[in-house]
């Protein structure tokens, strides 16, 4: 079982600091644009010599050339996961797993298919989809594995049809991860850490939740144990 992913969506290094004082134990964290467009590659390095594994999501998305140039800088940070959007299709992701792993073979890189603030309504309204969410999310996710992908990023609402069309091996990662005390904020298909263990989800990303929280340690081990199936 993975560990839960903690979003840190922090500003300032000195309050990712200060989170991560709370913890004594090695965790598997996420640094979005917030955290790394403020601050750069010393996040990373910073984060990495505390022990901790790191997820970098930067969910790029441009014309194939200009993210497999960018994924070639990403290769040589110390990351154990990274991402694209799957939007960008699949001569984009060809280009953007071939560079990343050049520089960082063991690291995976995983496709965003429809993020989890969006409804069925807004991809048939706003996409002007002809595909339902989960037709559309399946789609996604195929181009993903057709491109060389390691996995992709959904709701946990539709791990179980991923893994029963592209096999078990192929990674789900979710967030939009609630509590039903916790505030949905803007994530729209929201699961609990339970559900998401019983849909067979491989990963939990949880931000608000744990980092918002009273006393975020205590919240990470009840999210953590409902993730381990311990209800
Ligand atoms: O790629 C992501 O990590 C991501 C994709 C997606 O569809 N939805 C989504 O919420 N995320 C990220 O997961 C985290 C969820 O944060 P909370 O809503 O605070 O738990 C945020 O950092 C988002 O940027």
């Amino acid at each position: 079982m993975h560990k839960p992913i903690i979003a840190l969506d922090f500003s300032h290094l000195d309050e990712v600091r200060s989170f991560l004082k709370q913890f004594d134990e090695q965790l598997y964290v996420k640094v979005g644009m917030e955290l790394y467009l403020l601050n750069g590659p010393r996040v990373i390095e910073e984060i990495r010599a505390l022990g901790h594994d790191i997820f970098l999501d930067l969910k790029l998305y441009d014309i194939p050339n200009t993210v497999g140039k960018a994924m070639e800088g990403l290769g040589r940070l110390d990351v154990q996961m990274t991402n694209v959007h799957a939007q960008g299709g699949s001569a984009m992701m060809k280009r953007a797993v071939e560079s990343f792993k050049d520089g960082n073979p063991d690291g995976r890189l995983i496709a965003v298919t429809q993020l989890t603030s969006m409804s069925e309504e807004m991809i048939e309204l706003e996409q002007r989809s002809a595909l339902s969410l989960n037709e559309s999310v399946l789609h996604y996710a195929e181009l993903a594995k057709k491109s060389g992908l390691d996995g992709i990023v959904s709701s946990p609402l539709e791990s179980e049809m991923i893994h029963d069309a592209l096999g078990k091996d192929f990674l789900t990662i979710t967030p939009g991860i609630r509590l039903p005390e916790d505030s949905k904020d803007d994530q729209i298909r929201v699961v609990s850490p339970l559900d998401a263990y019983k849909m067979g989800t491989d990963y939990i990303v949880v931000g608000r939740s744990i980092t918002q929280a009273e006393n975020p340690a205590e919240k990470y081990k009840t999210v953590k144990a409902l993730w381990e199936g311990k209800e």
